[in-house]
């Protein structure tokens, strides 16, 4: 490899990580007030612009390090008849993502970074092409659709044969404040790039 490539590689790498810190500190910083009245908004702003088909299966996350907080709008998506998914650490590569059923009474279990996620029942598992949406947490996103997340490369890697395949299962969202929307992001090969993102107060569809 080239000194320059390598060059240009490290430098992708490090403005990257400095986005990824500059925005965790930014959601991090959200008061408790903040954080209530952005769940509460964002429950108001799905019903508005998201309409699910009936019975629908919908994969969201429970949310860590600032994120915007996503349990109202679980409980709103179970009244009404919906199907939560949440993600899971692939027990095997620990490099994926499984989506698992999620009810009121799933026993829970945290994964290596303390997120809770459901303990794993194989027969609650949802095959990705199985979900209607999929919502994912992200770091920080820019006006062009592209997410950059929290380091791991998870749904990435999950989600690397979607496009290449082109799958119409399932829609690809991202959740986020309004704060993490940055200019631009230096994306890399294997982003998969969002179609919609849905925040407390905008809805943006690429
Ligand atoms: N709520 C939520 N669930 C999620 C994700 C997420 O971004 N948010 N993930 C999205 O992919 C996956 C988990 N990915 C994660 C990757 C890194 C860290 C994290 O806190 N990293 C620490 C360093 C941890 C270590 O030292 O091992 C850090 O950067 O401070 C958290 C989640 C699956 N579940
Ligand atoms: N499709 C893929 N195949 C192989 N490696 C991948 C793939 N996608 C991502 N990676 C690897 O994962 C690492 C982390 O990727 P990246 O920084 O884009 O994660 P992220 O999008 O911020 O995290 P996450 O998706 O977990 O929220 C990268 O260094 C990259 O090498």
């Amino acid at each position: 490899m080239s000194n320059t490539f390598q060059y240009a590689c490290d430098k992708h790498r490090q403005d990257r990580a400095t986005i990824r810190q500059s925005v965790r500190n930014a959601r991090k910083s959200l008061t408790c007030e903040e954080q209530k009245t952005a769940e509460t908004a964002l429950c108001i702003n799905f019903s508005q612009h998201v309409k699910p088909p009936k019975n629908a299966k919908i994969a969201l996350y429970l949310s860590n390090d600032g994120e915007l907080k996503t349990n109202k709008l679980i409980q709103y998506l179970i009244k009404e008849n919906h199907t939560v998914y949440l993600p899971v650490i692939h027990p095997f590569n620990g490099t994926t993502l499984l989506f698992q059923k999620y009810e009121e009474n799933s026993p829970m279990i945290h994964n290596r970074y303390a997120i809770l996620e459901p303990e794993l029942n194989c027969s609650h598992i949802c095959p990705l092409y199985s979900l209607d949406y999929l919502f994912t947490p992200l770091v920080a996103f820019d006006e062009f659709g592209n997410r950059l997340g929290m380091g791991g490369g998870y749904y990435d890697k999950t989600l690397a044969n979607y496009y290449r395949n082109n799958i119409a299962k399932p829609i690809v969202f991202g959740l986020a404040h309004d704060c993490q929307k940055v200019e631009k992001l230096p994306i890399a090969a294997w982003d998969v790039p969002l179609q919609h993102i849905l925040t407390p107060t905008k809805f943006y569809t690429w």
